[in-house]
């Protein structure tokens, strides 16, 4: 398999850059998506899995969206999501919510969409490499789900990696959501 994370990271980048487009994730939420109030995403860019048609339905259902502020040592900030019109300019290209309730915000969601690379059928994630979700999901309130946001052809037996990754449930794609072993509720 991979030797190391970068090695990883590059295989699965080069091989989302080849797709002809980005599939959105609203149809297989939609199906799975439980009783949940206030939901953490993010903003999609460039070939990631789209999030803007489910950002949209999520807040036209009444739920509440927590959108990633990144921070200059790459923790995350939250916000808000009001609407995508109102989302700033961020580091890297990102587009941002402008006001930033803290770090701490996203213990007060009840599911967390997080970004990612690839992700393995044991629940380790990787990410894009600034640390950005170790952090993060260090502070999600126990119990609350946790899904990576990946394509089908991402989710592998085996990735590398370290003591501080932090598991997730589930690898939600645009066709489905597939629990994960490995993460308590098994
Ligand atoms: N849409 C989205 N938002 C996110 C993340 C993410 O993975 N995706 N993050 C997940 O942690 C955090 C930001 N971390 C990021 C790290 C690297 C790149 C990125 O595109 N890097 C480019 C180089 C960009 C440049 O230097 O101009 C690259 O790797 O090619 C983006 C976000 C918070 N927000
Ligand atoms: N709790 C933490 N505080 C500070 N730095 C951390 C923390 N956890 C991880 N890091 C640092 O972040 C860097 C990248 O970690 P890693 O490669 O696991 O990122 P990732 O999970 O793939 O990316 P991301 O979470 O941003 O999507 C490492 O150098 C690691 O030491």
């Amino acid at each position: 398999m991979f030797q190391t994370k970068a090695a990883a990271r590059q295989h699965f980048l080069e091989a989302r850059r080849l797709r002809p487009h980005a599939a959105g994730l609203l149809a297989s939420a939609q199906q799975v998506l439980p009783e949940v109030y206030r939901v953490a995403l993010y903003v999609s860019m460039g070939p990631e899995p789209q999030t803007g048609a489910l950002i949209d339905w999520l807040l036209a259902t009444n739920r509440e969206v927590l959108l990633p502020i990144l921070y200059a040592d790459n923790d995350l900030g939250w916000g808000v999501a009001p609407g995508a019109a109102d989302l700033v300019p961020g580091r890297l290209g990102l587009s941002e919510p402008p006001t930033d309730l803290g770090s701490d915000a996203i213990a007060t969601a009840d599911l967390v969409i997080c970004p990612a690379v690839a992700v393995t059928h044991d629940g380790v994630r990787l990410g894009r490499g600034g640390g950005s979700y170790d952090r993060a999901l260090a502070r999600v309130r126990p119990g609350t789900p946790v899904w990576a946001a990946v394509y089908d052809t991402e989710i592998v037996d085996a990735l590398p990696s370290d003591a501080h990754d932090r598991p997730v449930d589930a690898a939600l794609t645009p066709n489905r959501l597939i629990p994960l072993r490995g993460s308590g509720d098994d």
